[in-house]
């Protein structure tokens, strides 16, 4: 088996915007104000002058509300940076933040606090929002979009970190005069007195409403959720038989800061490898994973490309597809028909390698990656290079799969595009981007992949149907609607596959692994500590 890596045609993605407003679209601007102390009388972009770099003399800032701050610790620079990307180009903190700690020269304690700092702000909107509204007579959407960043990162810290207050209030209040000039810092001065005067509790008592009247708006503003969203979850817990009252939990794990986990992909690192030096501890469910206690690139397996950062509901998902009993002969002949980033292609191929070297599969066994975006396809390349084994990645609208290469796969993974429901803890503002109609959009997408994917297999051959998302307008009934009045498809059983995978691994204090009668698996962040992964496994019929 020899590399190969090819692109197919570009193709017509099809694919939804991730986005529930338009690109660029910030808040609404507040007009330019009187500079004023009182909290609701200032905060606009009122004459706004910065110290120069070096220091000199004030100049007003050629970009209000939106400069590089100065004279600011660069960690908090960092952060601040991320925010305003965040809300005024829609920019994603995980993807812009790592390019933001180079070029400022973070490392170690500086790079973890701009982390906290950046994330927690983000995830903590909702509650921080409301907080910040309760202490200045201005509507919050009145607020200077910058200076209502930076009073996010002050209330993170006031209520949320040990950061001593008078050191919360005045980096905050210089980073407002640094990008947005005095009149601001004074009202961000003022606000933040404000919210200091309460702790987290005591604000959350006085600002959420009445849990027995409004249970949903008091998860909203204490767990900080879009209100939709924690019905969605409500829902979602529902349909797979949780009780309702792990909800509180559920939204309580979305907020927790995530272990950084590791993959270490079979053949050419191991779980022994990744623990070594006390870097890393084994994973929780997943054979091949390590929780990882510093830094990836620490790791010298994950330098080489020979492990990679992968939650273990992913690498559960992929170990799954490819564990699932196909009838009749497995070639070797595997498809990944939504295949960007590349994280389950990567497991999936060096599995195929293994059982190629083992001598389970012929010399034309592949993976084939198809992934409709360009760029995304490109990652698939960069995450395959390291894996031995033959693989071709198409540029490709994976609903056309099935009707061009009927029958041709043994395997099939089908990781369709979701609102990523199951992801909120890893991606912070995703919360504030998604929205209702999101989860009933990407139906008709969904569904078709699904098709093509059952189209694509042979007889006999396994569908691997996930989704990073819990909520059954994703999971369930997808499959539900797609093996409607089909008899050629069998469901088969999945929580099954993955106990034999996770052998005598154990959740901490439980017996329970918590997957459910099956057929398919609902994975969920509070129960198993992995992102809120759903797999389905089908088969169809020889
Ligand atoms: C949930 S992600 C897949 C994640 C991937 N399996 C991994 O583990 O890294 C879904 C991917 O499907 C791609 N996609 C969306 N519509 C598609 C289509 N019609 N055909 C193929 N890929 C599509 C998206 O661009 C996205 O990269």
């Amino acid at each position: 088996m020899s590399n190969q890596a090819s692109s197919g045609r570009p193709s017509n993605s099809g694919r939804p915007s991730g986005s529930g407003r338009p690109a660029g679209s910030g808040r609404p601007s507040s007009p330019p104000r009187r500079a004023g102390g009182k909290p609701g009388r200032a905060g606009g972009r009122d004459a706004p002058r910065s110290r120069t770099a070096e220091g000199g003399a004030e100049r007003p800032d050629s970009r209000p509300g939106g400069g590089r701050p100065v004279n600011v610790d660069p960690a908090r620079s960092v952060a601040f940076e991320t925010l305003r990307a965040v809300t005024d180009r829609d920019a994603y903190a995980n993807l812009i933040l790592p390019g933001l700690l180079r070029r400022a020269r973070l490392r170690g304690r500086d790079a973890g606090l701009a982390t906290e700092l950046a994330y927690g702000a983000l995830r903590g909107r909702g509650t921080y929002d409301a907080i910040i509204a309760a202490g200045t007579d201005r509507p919050i959407a009145e607020i200077d979009p910058a200076v209502l960043d930076a009073l996010r990162l002050g209330v993170h810290q006031l209520l949320h970190m040990r950061v001593p207050p008078h050191a919360a209030v005045s980096t905050t209040v210089d980073l407002v005069r640094s990008t947005s000039g005095s009149g601001a810092s004074r009202f961000a001065n003022a606000v933040l007195r404000r919210v200091g005067e309460r702790d987290e509790a005591e604000w959350l008592a006085k600002v959420a409403p009445d849990a027995s009247t409004d249970p949903d708006g008091n998860l909203s503003v204490t767990h900080s959720h879009p209100q939709w969203i924690v019905r969605a979850l409500r829902d979602a817990l529902k349909a797979t038989g949780r009780p309702d009252d792990e909800l509180p939990a559920l939204l309580a794990s979305h907020n927790a800061r995530p272990t950084v986990v590791a993959a270490a992909l079979p053949g050419l690192s191991d779980v022994a490898e990744l623990t070594e030096g006390d870097r890393a501890r084994p994973g929780v469910l997943s054979p091949v994973a390590a929780l990882l206690k510093g830094a990836p690139d620490e790791i010298p397996a994950i330098r080489q490309s020979r492990a990679r950062v992968q939650d273990e509901g992913s690498q559960l998902v992929a170990l799954g597809a490819a564990a699932a009993t196909t009838i009749g002969t497995d070639r070797g002949l595997w498809l990944d028909l939504c295949a960007g980033p590349g994280g389950k292609a990567a497991l999936l191929a060096a599995l195929l390698a293994e059982r190629h070297a083992a001598g389970l599969v012929g010399d034309d066994a592949e993976l084939v990656a198809v992934e409709s975006a360009e760029h995304r396809a490109g990652l698939v390349q960069q995450s395959l290079a390291a894996v031995q084994c033959a693989y071709d990645v198409q540029v490709r609208d994976g609903r056309t799969v099935g009707e061009a290469e009927p029958g041709r796969y043994d395997r099939v993974l089908v990781d369709v595009p979701c609102t990523g429901l199951g992801a909120l803890r890893r991606r912070p503002e995703s919360r504030w981007r998604r929205s209702p109609s999101d989860l009933t959009s990407l139906a008709p997408l969904q569904r078709a992949l699904l098709e093509s994917a059952l189209a694509a297999v042979r007889p006999g051959g396994v569908v691997a149907y996930a989704t990073c998302s819990p909520h059954p307008a994703e999971t369930r009934l997808v499959v539900d609607d797609v093996l409607r009045g089909r008899d050629d498809v069998e469901r088969l059983d999945t929580p099954a596959v993955l106990r034999d995978l996770i052998g005598s691994r154990r959740l901490p204090g439980s017996d329970d692994l918590v997957l459910g009668d099956g057929p398919s698996v609902q994975l969920w962040t509070h129960l198993h500590g992995t992102d809120s992964m759903f797999l389905s496994l089908l088969r169809r019929n020889a």
